[in-house]
């Protein structure tokens, strides 16, 4: 809905209607096309103003429309009518202005912003472009390389930004509205000429040609197989060598394929998986919208290493006060340092000071007696984790909760450490914890679900999307990412390389592939994790280990000493610290240990090694949401797109096997398992052949079945 007033005598002010954030769905386009009318029909109104309620101008069009038969008056010729009309009409811009509620603002002949406002084109996140003129009249207001830069990325950006780009006219402390209202008045008279954007000629520089270039090239690399990114561009093209009506005419088109492909599917889907995860539930039947969180102001982190390090700027960057604790002297000075340079390099990419007051260094345990929560991220070790929950346990204070940064620990075991097991949560993060985005909150048994709410809160007040996760080995990422190792090691010693593997998942849409990854993380450390689960046995290289296939190349290239990056030697060769080169040193391993074991090196394509590494991972979720240990299959495919590099215009795994169909990832993993009927990760989870026995039901009716078969269990 749109409402009409008239205000300060001749002002028509129009305000959006259409909580939370005044989406533009077909009432509201009705709406403001009536309004729009009415002001501009009733002589007494000499200028208008377009704002919304409760202090949003606008996010865009109603996401939840897409999809639907869209009815309503479309948005192109309703904001060409605003631009066209013979009185001004000027944006009153606080909150945000995003995608179809920008493009609206840019149809306005003024646009005046709060301060604190935000403004950006996102759709490009959402698989589509700006279609309602934004890639026509953006760049006419800023130049080719900030509007290719705004609309490749989505990037939101503030209205300090926005004025300096002339995006916006006026930035205000004040409401915007009343400052819009005011300014209306003052133009009232004012001619239009040179006001209506895409009237404007668009500034093109010299080195046209180069610039596309070099943007394609560009969204080429970083969204590997993204659609959407490389449409933005050849729609600025548009706008750069032909008329605006022609520009126009193109945008359309490319965005008439992107409207209805699987891309744009997935990554809505995406969007509101992302905003489902903070609607959590417990196996208890504990629920977001009955926990209350705890405030939380004074916190802790121990261990300063790479995760001690990014969590505590994550933690002051959210304005908490923070006891960084690490036991020896020079390793803490260090960590010192490194904070505050991070801090420092975030000040400077965010605006305003470093909050390097909020954090107190110290060597001494005891100075977390006061805290409210403690994050404790030292050495992945069970001994000295237990250890330090008994210490904590006697430190602090009765009611604060003890938070554990393990990627695969027992939490239960760590909360029995604790005199308040209730009040103990794992709260992974992900390196780099000031940047990565997703947080696993991992719930003991014993965890109350105001620790729950409390560490879900946490992360949200961090920028975090936190996914409330059940505790077992690996909780729900490194428990999904282990199958899918393990068949990239079978891939090896079955004649593929390293090489070959990555290639395949990089063509797919990882941003890394498997063997790049894991000399990235350190061969070290997987070994150590295989380690701890007594599957190591040096020297040996016996591939059965606990009754199932195993594969120890990776234990022989730890005794190598190849550590992966780090080392300079690992799956790859790196003679400068970052490009992976093949290594015939690995061939030639390879081929030996194939000779050692009387294994046949054969030709292995593309599609076994995505559909052996893709669909064992798909399994392991299966089986994960089977247990209970994510509530639905949304969690999963968060962690894995926020957490993991899955490609996000997939969706994530459990959305991406909806789409390939649950009957082809049953019969391709029995197929395989007919194939190495040792590989127990290969035998398909009684939940997959549940929901596939049912018809294989799109992924929003999977929690039902999930429910019922939980309880068969
Ligand atoms: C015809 C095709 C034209 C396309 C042009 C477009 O305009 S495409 C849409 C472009 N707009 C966006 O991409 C903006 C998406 N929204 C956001 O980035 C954020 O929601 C926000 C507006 C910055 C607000 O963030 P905040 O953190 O404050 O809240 P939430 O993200 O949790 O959102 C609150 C609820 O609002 C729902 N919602 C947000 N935007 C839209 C939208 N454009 N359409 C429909 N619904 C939207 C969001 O889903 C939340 O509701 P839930 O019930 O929790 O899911």
């Amino acid at each position: 809905m749109a409402q009409y007033s008239r205000v300060s005598g001749n002002v028509g002010l129009i305000t959006l209607q259409n909580p939370p954030v005044n989406a533009l769905s077909a009432a509201v386009r009705q709406g403001i096309v009536d309004t729009v009318k009415r002001a501009l029909g009733d002589p007494e109104v000499k200028s208008v103003v377009i704002c919304g309620q409760n202090g949003v101008f606008c996010g865009g069009a109603d996401i939840r429309e897409f999809g639907t038969h869209m009815t309503g008056p479309p948005l192109v010729p309703m904001i060409h009518a605003i631009e066209m009309a013979d009185k001004p009409v000027v944006a009153a811009i606080e909150g945000v202005a995003l995608g179809g509620g920008l493009e609206l603002a840019l149809g306005c002949h003024y646009r005046i912003a709060h301060t604190k406002a935000k403004v950006g084109l996102p759709e490009v996140t959402l698989g589509l472009l700006p279609a309602a003129g934004g890639t026509q009249r953006l760049p006419r207001l800023t130049g080719l390389p900030a509007a290719i830069a705004l609309i490749t990325t989505g990037r939101q950006i503030t209205t300090a930004e926005a004025l300096k780009l002339s995006i916006v006219d006026q930035v205000t402390d004040y409401s915007a509205v009343d400052t819009a209202v005011k300014f209306a008045k003052s133009v009232a008279e004012r001619s239009l000429d040179g006001r209506r954007v895409s009237e404007r000629p668009c500034p093109c520089p010299p080195d046209v040609d180069a610039l596309f270039e070099a943007a394609m090239q560009k969204v080429r690399q970083s969204a590997r197989g993204a659609i959407a990114p490389v449409a933005c561009v050849q729609a600025l093209q548009a706008a750069a060598t032909m008329p605006y009506a022609l520009g126009m005419q193109r945008e359309k088109e490319l965005m008439a394929t992107l409207f209805t492909s699987g891309q744009a599917r997935a990554l809505q889907y995406s969007f509101f998986a992302q905003r489902a995860v903070g609607r959590w539930s417990l196996p208890s039947g504990a629920r977001w919208d009955g926990s209350k969180p705890r405030p939380i102001r004074k916190t802790a982190v121990i261990g300063l290493g790479t995760m001690g390090r990014g969590i505590t700027v994550s933690l002051a960057q959210a304005g908490l006060s923070v006891i960084a604790v690490e036991a020896q002297e020079k390793p803490l000075k260090e960590a010192q340092q490194a904070i505050s340079g991070m801090l420092q390099r975030g000040a400077k990419r965010r605006g305003g000071a470093p909050p390097l007051d909020l954090i107190t260094y110290s060597a001494n345990l005891q100075a977390v007696a006061d805290v409210d929560l403690v994050i404790e991220a030292v050495f992945e070790d069970v001994a000295l984790k237990k250890q330090l929950f008994q210490h904590l346990s006697a430190i602090c204070k009765p009611e604060a909760f003890l938070c554990t940064n393990t990627s695969a620990l027992d939490i239960d075991l760590l909360a029995s450490q604790s005199r308040h097991p209730e009040l103990v949560v794992g709260m992974h993060f992900f390196a780099p914890a000031h940047v990565m985005k997703l947080l696993e909150v991992v719930h003991g048994s014993r965890s109350s679900p105001e620790a729950v709410a409390t560490a879900m809160n946490l992360g949200k007040q961090m920028g975090k999307v936190g996914v409330a996760v059940g505790n077992c080995h690996g909780f729900v990422g490194n428990r999904m990412l282990k199958p899918y190792l393990e068949q990239g090691l079978f891939l090896l010693e079955e004649g593929a390389t390293p090489e070959m593997v990555d290639g395949a998942l990089e063509e797919f849409g990882f941003a890394m592939g498997l063997f790049r990854m894991s000399d990235l993380s350190g061969i070290d450390v997987g070994w150590r994790v295989r380690k701890g689960e007594g599957l190591v046995q040096p020297g040996a290289s016996v591939r059965v280990r606990q009754g199932r296939r195993y594969s120890p190349l990776g234990d022989l290239l730890y005794e190598q000493g190849r550590f992966g990056q780090k080392t300079g030697r690992g799956w790859y060769r790196y003679d400068n610290r970052h490009e992976a080169k093949p290594d015939p040193w690995l061939n030639n391993f390879l081929e030996d240990y194939r000779a050692r074991h009387g294994l046949a090196a054969r030709r292995i394509e593309c599609q076994e090694v995505l559909e052996r590494c893709l669909y064992t991972l798909i399994n392991e979720g299966f089986r994960i949401l089977e247990e209970g240990i994510a509530a639905g299959p949304e969690d999963i495919d968060v962690i894995y797109v926020l957490g993991y590099g899955w490609p996000k215009h997939r969706g994530g795994p459990m959305y991406y096997a909806s789409m390939v169909g649950l009957i082809k990832v049953l019969e391709r993993l029995e197929h395989y398992l007919r194939a190495h009927p040792d590989v127990p990760s290969l035998q398909p989870c009684s939940l997959l052949r549940r929901l596939v026995a049912s018809g294989s039901p799109p992924i929003h009716k999977w929690r039902k079945i999930i429910k019922k078969t939980q309880s068969h269990l």
